[in-house]
């Protein structure tokens, strides 16, 4: 039994104390993440909230301020404009406008709210039944939906009003109702394309409940769309409760309301044009606010459109390309790689931005490489050591929030680090294409084969119509679709996986681009298409002499394609040379452990008996060590380890290593051992322990 031991009361101060400590440093974060939010840092919606939330505040205390009741009537001031007892001006009765704008305000903002309680909670509801339930359901709710939108929406209203009389509160939840039915069918679209993603899947997997995956997977997805629905119901609501007024169906008299009171102004649109002014500027100002916040809240940053940089992260890279230009050393190292279609990338550095440009967490430190005409050069490392985001660099597609922060992307001479948004379209697609590793990201669903290749075509390399179209079909025969008229035809889902990536292909050869850039092209693909579409690559390389970046994390497609290769890891090259240098004669620790890891990548080598494995992880950028960042998972490392390491000819061609000990392991012949669990125990004799080994290692 494991004895119990009281907790002391210094132990329990402290632990309070502790507690307390964390409650203030997360209450400190919340504030600081809430400042952040879109909704603040929106002057529109900023505007919109203040102009709201004074309109409230002053509208419900209106009794206290107010120099005048809303019936108060001054017979000599009649139909007057602004003077000094009446700041806005009177009406026809003489009675105050000031005072009866902001008796109204709470009102027609309470209602409207009630519209778009009822209209969204109701729409909502639905749209989540008709997504997790059966067809059936879903039809009979559709149906239903349908009969409504089909309704006369004003003749509803005003039998409803003859049947209940001008009781607005009433009025605006029928027109909550009326009005569900169009926000059900927005909903209900966006609710079953997140059904369809694979972490509901997953969750169907482990056994949740379609009701708990609707509101723990699907509602919170759907939380920008409800919100933006909810600001337009907000602002269509209060102009329909003032077009109501309008027409004589407010609220019953004296009770002043806006679209009343507009309707009084527009019958002294001649003597005393001015009494129209306040109210109508007080009613577009509200119905303004509703959706700047609406948009705001919205405006989800990378939400819809991860890929497309806000006008921020555009600010924020112009600012980094600011500084890479000032930054970068004379022309002269430019000039030297002048020679088309030559890639040179020298001392790359990518971070976030998070401080500024260069000053947030570095991504990618000191990357060098280059890349000649009609050759492959394969960036391979594990996941997360940063050859995405060299990849990308080189086509100015940096995640947003993320830039290049020094070094040069030389191609053909011109630095593209320190080249604008707009010159970089002019690179994009002509010069550098990229294929990535879900090609039916790269194509869009709405549109055939046939229209996306020409579209790009037509956009790219000018083309007229039908010339698009035979260009179409050769570019598909050129990566070995040989039904290339049918499936000009399909849409991206009637097509498998292989075609999908050769359609990409295709789409990236548009523009006779010189460099491919191709992120793990595949990865998603199973291995007999992997071989087809690896050797189509390289056959485009020989016939187009075209050169590729072939972002890998697999040693065997290293082995097959590529020409060079730059072993990547925590951001850094670690070594780089000839493929066969470097697949037969690795001078890195890392390498050495990546091939002894990948029983496909050297031909070459029997397979072994078994295969050994890197302990630990890739560490995060913000715990790269100052020293080798490899040395905590290294089976070689010592204490010469601990300081930064520069990249070193490697002594195999015109390589580099970056390693203070490659030397002394080549010439000792070390390997890198099987596993990590001590070599006794591996080696070991006695049968028993061998296979429980095998069994935790399988
Ligand atoms: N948008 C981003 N903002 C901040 N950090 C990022 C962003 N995208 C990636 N990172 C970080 O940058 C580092 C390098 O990521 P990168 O995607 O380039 O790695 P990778 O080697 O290509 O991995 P994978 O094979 O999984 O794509 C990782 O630590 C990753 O967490």
């Amino acid at each position: 039994m494991i004895p119990t031991v009281a907790p002391t009361r210094a132990d329990q101060t402290e632990r309070t104390t502790a507690a307390a400590a964390n409650a203030r440093s997360a209450g400190k974060a919340a504030i600081a993440k809430f400042s952040r939010h879109r909704l603040l840092t929106s002057p529109g919606a900023v505007t919109g909230i203040v102009w709201l939330a004074a309109l409230v505040i002053a509208s419900l205390t209106a009794p206290l301020w107010l120099p005048f009741k809303t019936e108060d009537q001054d017979f000599t001031a009649v139909l007057s404009g602004p003077t000094a007892a009446h700041w806005l001006g009177t009406d026809e009765l003489g009675r105050d406008i000031l005072s009866r704008i902001f008796a109204a305000a709470a009102g027609t903002l309470g209602t409207s709210l009630l519209t778009v309680i009822v209209g969204v909670a109701l729409g909502t509801v639905l749209a989540m039944l008709s997504a997790g339930a059966g067809e059936r359901t879903e039809g009979a709710i559709s149906r239903g939906t349908e009969i409504m939108m089909s309704l006369p929406g004003t003749v509803i209203i005003l039998a409803v009003i003859g049947a209940v009389g001008t009781n607005i509160p009433v009025v605006m939840a029928i027109l909550g109702i009326l009005m569900s039915a169009g926000i059900y069918r927005v909903i209900l679209g966006q609710a079953k394309s997140l059904q369809s993603q694979l972490y509901v899947d997953a969750a169907k997997v482990d056994g949740s409940s379609p009701l708990g995956i609707s509101v723990r997977h699907v509602l919170p997805g759907l939380a920008n769309t409800i919100v933006v629905q909810a600001a337009l119901i907000f602002a269509v609501g209060m102009l329909i409760q003032a077009g109501l007024a309008f027409i004589g169906f407010g609220p019953p008299i004296p009770q002043p309301s806006w679209g009343g009171m507009i309707q009084g102004a527009s019958q002294h649109v001649y003597d005393a044009p001015w009494m129209m002014v306040p109210t109508g500027a007080v009613l577009a100002l509200t119905v303004l606010s509703a959706n700047a916040i609406g948009n705001a809240l919205g405006k989800a940053p990378n939400a819809s459109a991860p890929h497309l940089p806000s006008a921020a992260a555009r600010r924020q890279r112009a600012k980094a390309v600011a500084a890479i230009a000032s930054a970068a050393p004379s022309d002269r190292s430019a000039k030297a790689h002048e020679a088309k279609g030559t890639l040179s990338v020298r001392n790359l550095s990518v971070g976030v931005d998070s401080a500024g440009p260069g000053k947030g967490v570095p991504l990618v430190t000191d990357v060098s490489f280059d890349v000649q005409p009609g050759t492959v050069l394969g960036l391979v490392g594990e996941s997360g050591c940063g050859k995405t985001m060299t990849a990308l660099s080189l086509l100015g597609l940096l995640p947003s929030g993320v830039s290049v922060t020094g070094g040069q992307i030389l191609w053909n001479g011109k630095n593209l680090a320190a080249t604008t948004d707009k010159d970089m379209e002019a690179v994009r697609g002509r010069e550098i294409a990229l294929i990535s590793q879900e090609p039916m990201r790269a194509l869009d669903p709405m549109f055939t084969v046939g229209y996306q290749l020409n579209a790009t075509l037509r956009r790219l390399r000018g083309m007229g119509r039908a010339e698009a179209r035979n260009e179409a079909r050769n570019l598909l025969e050129k990566v070995g679709i040989v039904d290339a008229e049918r499936i000009l035809k399909t849409y991206p889902h009637q097509i498998s996986g292989g075609m999908a990536q050769r359609v990409a292909i295709a789409l990236a050869l548009s523009g006779r681009p010189r460099l491919l850039v191709a992120d793990e092209p595949t990865t998603a693909l199973d291995v007999t298409v992997q071989a087809e579409i690896l050797s189509l690559l390289r056959a485009l390389v020989k016939d187009t002499g075209m050169s590729v970046v072939m972002v890998t994390h697999d040693l065997g497609v290293v082995a097959d394609i590529c020409d060079q290769v730059a072993v990547m890891y925590a951001g850094q090259v670690v070594e780089n040379g000839r493929t066969e240098k470097i697949l037969d004669n690795p001078r890195h620790p890392y390498t050495l452990a990546l091939l002894a890891a990948d029983p496909h990548a050297n031909h070459a080598h029997a397979m072994p008996e078994r295969l050994a494995s890197i302990s630990g992880q890739v560490p995060q950028p913000k715990d790269w060590p100052s020293g080798c960042r490899f040395a905590a998972r290294c089976q070689f490392a010592g204490s010469a380890c601990t300081d930064p390491v520069p990249l070193l000819p490697s002594g195999t061609g015109e390589g580099l290593v970056r390693c203070v000990k490659a030397d002394q392991l080549a010439v000792e012949g070390m390997d890198w051992l099987a596993t990590d669990v001590p070599a006794s125990q591996v080696l070991g004799i006695a049968p028993k322990q061998a296979t429980i080994i095998g069994k935790d290692l399988a």
